[in-house]
């Protein structure tokens, strides 16, 4: 393989032990320069204990893992020149304020970038004068992804990068994140937001219990693992107990939610004919929702589905 081809990111086989947990069991992921790639899974299924490794700060039991080439735990100074880490809980020193902890974190860099730029990217330029930790939630979120850029880093490693933020926070977190890997940053993220995952990477990896259970682009992780079911929305049908009724009779592989003042209705594709004659009977058109990422991970991690409407809709973007 040649030098071109070699994943930037690149972790094999990689385990983690806490006592006698095996937290991360042979688990790996591979990013190549400028791509976006995902670590989605339960919570406690390894995804910060793998992240951690690849960032050199925890060392695994098991497994190689090279960034840039090199092994990020054996060479330190060369990792923090060209990684950045937005950790999941960043705790701020009492009374720094934004513009203090930007300086300090950016005398570490013998290089670093414009913090004023970044602060105003990540819409933080009118709180440089207060206290970090008085920062909303948030805010203080978009400031960890502040540092992690001030070293204009080449790969950064995002846990749950946008827990906390507002939809237009997120938004504004996407676009910024997308234009930099435009630019050729590579970015290895978790987060537990399917429609964040499915917009953003490019590759996504799914750890369940400490193994990788899947791994493709979205499209082929829906493709092959997002199952058949049908998810259909009824409209305006909430209260319509004679169509819930007549749809909930149909028993095996048919399954109907009220939410809000619609039905959602799951069906098993050897039901499909029968659903369809019910609903033609109730003269009732339904809206088929595409298949997601979310139906990738509820079948590969087993979870059940239960949505409301809203949640469901929102798992699809478009
Ligand atoms: N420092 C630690 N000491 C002991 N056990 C730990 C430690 N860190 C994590 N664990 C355990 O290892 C398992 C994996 O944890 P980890 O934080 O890597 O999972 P995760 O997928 O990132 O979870 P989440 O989605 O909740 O952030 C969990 O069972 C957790 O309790």
């Amino acid at each position: 393989m040649s030098q071109e081809e070699q994943p930037f990111v690149d972790a094999r086989g990689v385990t983690v032990r806490y006592g006698d947990l095996t937290a991360v069991d042979g688990a790996g992921l591979c990013a190549a320069r400028g791509q976006v790639v995902g670590l989605i899974g339960p919570n406690g299924a390894g995804k910060t204990s793998l992240l951690e490794c690849i960032e050199g700060i925890r060392t695994p039991a098991a497994g190689v893992i090279r960034v840039g080439g090199f092994d990020p735990a054996a060479d330190r100074t060369r990792m923090t020149r060209i990684a950045g880490v937005q950790l999941q809980q960043l705790s701020y020193p009492p009374r720094a304020t934004v513009e203090e902890m930007c300086r300090v974190f950016a005398s570490f860099y013998p290089d670093p970038a414009d913090h004023g730029v970044l602060l105003e990217r990540f819409g933080l330029a009118g709180e440089r004068r207060k206290q970090a930790v008085k920062l909303s939630g948030g805010q203080q979120q978009r400031l960890s992804l502040v540092l992690a850029l001030l070293n204009d880093p080449q790969v950064v490693f995002l846990d749950e990068l946008t827990n906390g933020l507002d939809p237009a926070a997120r938004r504004l977190v996407w676009d910024e994140l997308r234009r930099r890997n435009d630019d050729g940053l590579t970015v290895v993220l978790t987060s537990h937001h399917m429609e964040e995952v499915e917009y953003l990477c490019d590759r996504v990896n799914v750890l369940v219990a400490g193994r990788i259970a899947a791994s493709g682009t979205p499209a082929e992780l829906i493709r092959d693992h997002a199952g058949q079911t049908a998810r259909l929305v009824l409209d305006g049908r909430g209260g319509d107990r004679e169509l819930r009724a007549a749809l909930t009779g149909l028993g095996d592989g048919v399954e109907v939610r009220p939410a809000g003042g619609r039905l959602l209705v799951d069906v098993r594709p050897d039901r499909r004919g029968d659903v369809d004659k019910a609903l033609s009977a109730a003269d009732c058109t339904p809206r088929e929702l595409p298949p997601s990422l979310e139906d990738v991970y509820l079948n590969l991690t087993g979870q059940a589905a239960a949505p409301a409407a809203d949640e469901a809709e929102n798992a699809h973007v478009s």
